[in-house]
């Protein structure tokens, strides 16, 4: 069906003669979009596009070593631009940061996942998304509210710990991720509706929302002349808007009922007893659209949760897998890290405590060294430009999208001694305690941008922090983690939804406490 659909756009001559015509009109623009392979118009667009972000993070890493730090993919009916240099990477989203905080106009399947660009992360550079992005910050991940959660997270521990202690007694290693996500889930689903729900409803979350990320790759090719694809592609169309309605059926009851228990506690707001903690989803009951001025509907809040849930999940535990493989891996650090641990606690002590964490500065650079030398996203979104500006010697116009090489500003080896190493001791010295602190956030310059910098920067970067900190803590704390005899710890990559172990983590664990 695919080579038919080739074969069908190919004959378009008008369309190959314009974009022809083009080629040629900005090769003799005096700015000139940043240089990249030669492009067959139509059909090349079409083979990038089915192509993965790994063989696209591969390609342009060899094409910048030949081109120069930007670089110009003509992927799909706009050019990409990815910029691989930390000085100009600064230049653009710290330096010029409005003009580079805009997003692309949104594809065909963007714009239904997130019914019409309303939520955080695919609306433009104006009231909406400053309206979105405020509410989730200033309501749900500033530290006092965070705080709030405190029981969630001893909760979610307790279920991580009950998991891991009787999946060895088997005498099997354990695999971990499924614990990670599942754990991480059952957390950003109470913060997002507010009450614990059982197990069965948490992994019916997981599942709607898994499939819907996992297979987000394969509905890219939707979006080549959609028109032309809503009818040779009709049924891959049916399953993509099958997992938008998957995901509906599964959130909107749980939406519903939230706003009808809100509306009883406030008929009965006599009531004495209030262990109401505020929750995403009630956040969003209320929310003005600045620009329509009106209420959200039932999707909107959907797509809302969505991209909450998706944000905070699979980002958290892919990056908690990459950091316990390495404690594995590496014996004496773990080591090193359970006796700082129990510098600060007293032994036999059931948890870490969420203060006890500012007492902890190698297990601090710990986290940092995970995120530097495994980020779970080796891009960031697709960033726009609000006007056609020019960048080092460049024109970025404002239809292309542009994206940033993030993995590789973390291996630069100008800024890292033996970048691929995993060497937490390199951020030992810049904890609070010694007052000096590392900018993860790349306001003064950019070393590493796990979290993107800038005016998109991630919001849940503290939230993150917070959770990959006490998480790892408590699991060293708790557990002493070995690799499976014989079995070297593998870090070779995969690309999914994020940048996962190719081969899980599996390890013996034993209790340090008996
Ligand atoms: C280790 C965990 C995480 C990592 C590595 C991570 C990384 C990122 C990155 C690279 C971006 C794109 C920045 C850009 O486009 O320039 C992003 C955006 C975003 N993240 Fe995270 N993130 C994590 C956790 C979270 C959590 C816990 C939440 C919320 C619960 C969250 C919510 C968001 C949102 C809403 C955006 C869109 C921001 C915007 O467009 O303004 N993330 N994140």
């Amino acid at each position: 069906m695919e080579t038919w659909f080739l074969i069908l756009i190919t004959i378009s001559t008008a369309a190959l003669l314009k974009a022809l015509f083009n080629l040629v009109f900005s090769s003799t623009n005096s700015h000139r979009l940043p240089p990249g392979p030669f492009n067959f118009p139509i059909i090349g667009n079409i083979l990038w596009l089915r192509k993965s972000f790994a063989d696209i993070e591969s390609i342009v890493r060899s094409l910048h070593k030949n081109l120069g730090p930007m670089v110009t993919l003509h992927i799909g009916s706009s050019p990409t631009i990815f910029i691989g240099d930390r000085s100009l990477a600064h230049q653009a989203l710290v330096q010029n940061g409005a003009v580079f905080a805009n997003r692309p106009e949104p594809t065909a399947t963007v714009k239904i996942i997130t019914n019409n660009q309303h939520n955080i992360n695919s609306s433009f550079y104006g009231p909406t998304w400053r309206l979105l992005r405020r509410n989730l910050t200033s309501e749900i991940l500033h530290s006092s509210r965070v705080k709030s959660y405190t029981h969630a997270r001893k909760w979610v521990l307790e279920i991580l710990i009950n998991r891991f202690e009787s999946q060895s007694k088997s005498g099997d290693p354990v695999l971990v991720v499924d614990n990670f996500q599942y754990a991480m889930f059952c957390l950003l689903v109470l913060m997002c509706f507010g009450d614990k729900l059982d197990q069965k409803q948490i992994e019916e979350i997981e599942r709607v929302e898994r499939s819907a990320i996992l297979n987000n790759r394969k509905y890219v090719t939707l979006n080549f002349m959609p028109r032309l694809t809503k009818i040779v592609f009709r049924k891959r169309w049916s399953q993509f808007l099958q997992l938008q309605k998957d995901r509906q059926e599964v959130l909107i009851p749980l939406i519903k009922a939230r706003k009808k228990a809100n509306e009883e506690k406030q008929r009965n707001s006599n009531d004495k007893k209030d262990d109401h903690v505020l929750s995403y989803v009630d956040t969003l009951f209320d929310l003005q659209l600045p620009e329509e001025k009106r209420k959200l509907t039932d999707n909107e809040i959907v797509g809302l949760c969505n991209e909450f849930l998706n944000a905070g999940t699979d980002t958290t535990s892919t990056a908690l897998q990459w950091i316990m493989a390495n404690l594995v891996k590496y014996p004496d650090i773990q080591e090193k890290l359970f006796r700082e641990i129990k510098g600060v606690v007293e032994e036999g002590e059931e948890e870490i405590k969420e203060e006890d964490l500012q007492k902890l500065p190698y297990l601090k650079a710990i986290i940092l060294e995970g995120l530097r030398r495994h980020p779970p996203a080796h891009f960031v979104l697709s960033h726009a430009v609000t006007e056609d500006v020019i960048l080092g010697k460049y024109l970025v116009p404002k239809k292309a999208n542009i994206n940033f090489m993030v993995a590789d500003m973390g291996w630069d080896p100008d800024v890292w001694e033996d970048p691929m190493a995993f060497k937490p001791e390199r951020f030992v010295g810049s904890d609070r305690s010694s007052g000096e602190v590392f900018d993860i956030t790349g306001s003064k310059e950019i070393k590493m941008m796990p979290f993107g910098v800038g005016r998109r920067i991630c919001p849940g970067i503290g939230l993150a922090m917070l959770h990959l900190e006490y998480f790892v803590a408590n699991l060293v704390w708790k557990f002493e983690w070995k690799a499976v005899d014989g079995d070297e710890v593998d870090l070779s990559e995969k690309q999914q939804f994020t940048t996962v172990m190719k081969n899980p983590l599996q390890a013996f664990v034993s209790p340090r406490f008996k």
